[in-house]
C-alpha cells in the first residue's frame, strides 16, 4: 500500500497548476487552427503572445485579495451613519460557461456601523471579481459578502446589470437584454424599506 502511495504525484494543493508562458501560446495557436485561419501567417505570429499578455491583464482578479482592498477604513465622519452608494461602477467580465465578455455596471450600498471606507475600493472589489471567470449571481454574492465579511457594516446592497455576449454574439443572439441581479446582507435583507430606499437613491439623476 505504501509502495503505491508513493509512487502516486505529489500535489501540494489542490490549486491546478499554472502553464508556462511557452504552453499558453501553443494553446492560442490550437484555437488559431480550430478558428480555421494560419498561426504561421505575418499577422497572427504574435497573437499567441499577444493572447496571453491580455488574459494576464484581464483575469489579474485571481491574484488579488479582494478583503484587502477594504482594510483601511476611516471613522471621522461626524456620525454619519446613513447609505453610502456607489453607483454605475463599469466593469467588464468574462462567462465562465464560454469565456466571452459580459459587460456592465454595479451599484454598491452600504449602511455603515462607525466606520467607511474609501470610496474607490468598492470599484476595486468590483473589478477583482470581474476579472475572474463568472456568472453574474455569483459575482453579485461575491462583492457583497465580501464587503459584509469585511468592512462588517449593518447591511450591504449590490446591484448588477450587464450584457452577456455569449447571449448577444451566439446562442439565442439577443442583443440588448439586460441581466439583472441583486444580493442584500444585514439590515438590507429584512428590510424592504430599505431596499427601496436604495434603489430609488439610485435612480436619483447625477445631473441634479
Ligand atoms: N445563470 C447564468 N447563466 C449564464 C450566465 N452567463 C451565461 N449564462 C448562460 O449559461 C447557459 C449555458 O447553457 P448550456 O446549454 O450549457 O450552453 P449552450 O449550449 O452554449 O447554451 P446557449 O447559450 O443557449 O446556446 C446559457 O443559457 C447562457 O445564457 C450567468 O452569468 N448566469
Ligand atoms: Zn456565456
Amino acid at each position: 500500500m505504501d509502495a503505491v502511495l508513493k509512487s502516486l504525484p505529489l500535489r501540494a494543493s489542490s490549486e491546478p497548476k499554472r502553464p508556462t508562458q511557452a504552453e499558453v501560446e501553443a494553446a492560442v495557436r490550437t484555437l488559431l487552427l480550430w478558428a480555421g485561419d494560419n498561426p504561421e501567417r505575418e499577422g497572427l505570429l504574435d497573437t499567441p503572445m499577444r493572447v496571453a499578455k491580455a488574459y494576464k491583464e484581464m483575469f489579474d482578479g485571481y491574484n488579488k485579495d479582494p478583503a484587502e482592498e477594504l482594510g483601511r477604513t476611516f471613522e471621522e465622519v461626524e456620525g454619519y451613519q446613513d447609505m453610502v452608494i456607489e453607483r454605475d461602477i463599469l466593469f467588464h467580465s468574462h462567462c465562465e460557461h464560454h469565456m466571452v465578455p459580459i459587460i456592465g455596471r454595479a451599484h454598491v450600498g452600504y449602511l455603515p456601523d462607525g466606520k467607511v471606507v474609501g470610496l474607490s475600493k468598492l470599484a476595486r472589489v468590483v473589478d477583482i471579481f470581474a476579472h475572474r471567470l463568472q456568472t453574474q449571481e455569483a459575482m453579485t454574492a461575491q462583492v457583497a459578502n465580501t464587503i459584509q465579511d469585511t468592512l462588517k457594516p449593518r447591511g450591504v446592497a449590490v446591484i448588477l446589470e450587464a450584457e452577456h455576449m455569449c447571449m448577444a454574439m451566439r446562442g439565442i443572439r439577443k442583443q440588448g437584454a439586460t441581466t439583472l441581479t441583486s444580493t442584500f446582507t444585514g439590515v438590507f435583507a429584512d428590510s424592504p424599506d430599505d431596499q427601496i430606499r436604495f434603489m430609488t437613491l439610485l435612480r436619483t439623476s447625477s445631473k441634479a
